[in-house]
């Protein structure tokens, strides 16, 4: 943070209230949509998911299912956002092993998750989109 964005009183001890720990909260998450361009295509891809979802009249497990998977990738790629900026925040524009192995490890933890909403995505829509092709 430059020192124009800086705030005039920092904070570096504890959250007072369960209100202004809902607003750093918050910030958190509002901080990697805008940063994160991979987080904007997870969003768009569970919206999608979420429209078809709707289209398709899943039934409640199967609805269970649909959120487990985009929300595990949404974490992950929050946990990978996690590593790079303290991966950053220690190495500064150098190299290091260590930071490369912590930043590959979360990236791969996200197309873990990915790889399982794609599975999800397949056993769930693929039976529904053949019926309609069939009764074609
Ligand atoms: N300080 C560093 N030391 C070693 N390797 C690094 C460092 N910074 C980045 N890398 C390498 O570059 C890759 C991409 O870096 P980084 O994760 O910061 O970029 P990104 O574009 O935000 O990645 P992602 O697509 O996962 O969001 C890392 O996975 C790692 O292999």
């Amino acid at each position: 943070m430059d020192s124009q964005n800086k705030p005039k009183h920092p904070q570096v001890g504890k959250n007072h209230s369960f209100w202004q720990s809902w607003q750093h909260a918050w910030n958190g998450l509002k901080t990697v949509v805008k940063e994160e361009r991979n987080m904007q295509t997870h969003l768009v891809l569970g919206a999608v998911a979420l429209l078809a979802g709707w289209y398709f009249q899943l039934t409640t497990s199967e609805w269970l299912w649909l959120c487990l998977a985009i929300f595990l990738v949404m974490l992950c790629e929050i946990n990978n956002t996690i590593a790079e900026n303290i991966c950053d925040l220690v190495t500064g524009p150098h190299y290091h092993p260590l930071a490369k192995k912590v930043k590959d490890i979360a990236a791969g933890a996200v197309v873990f998750a990915a790889g399982f909403a794609v599975l999800v995505g397949l056993i769930l829509f693929v039976p529904k989109i053949w019926q309609i092709v069939l009764t074609w």
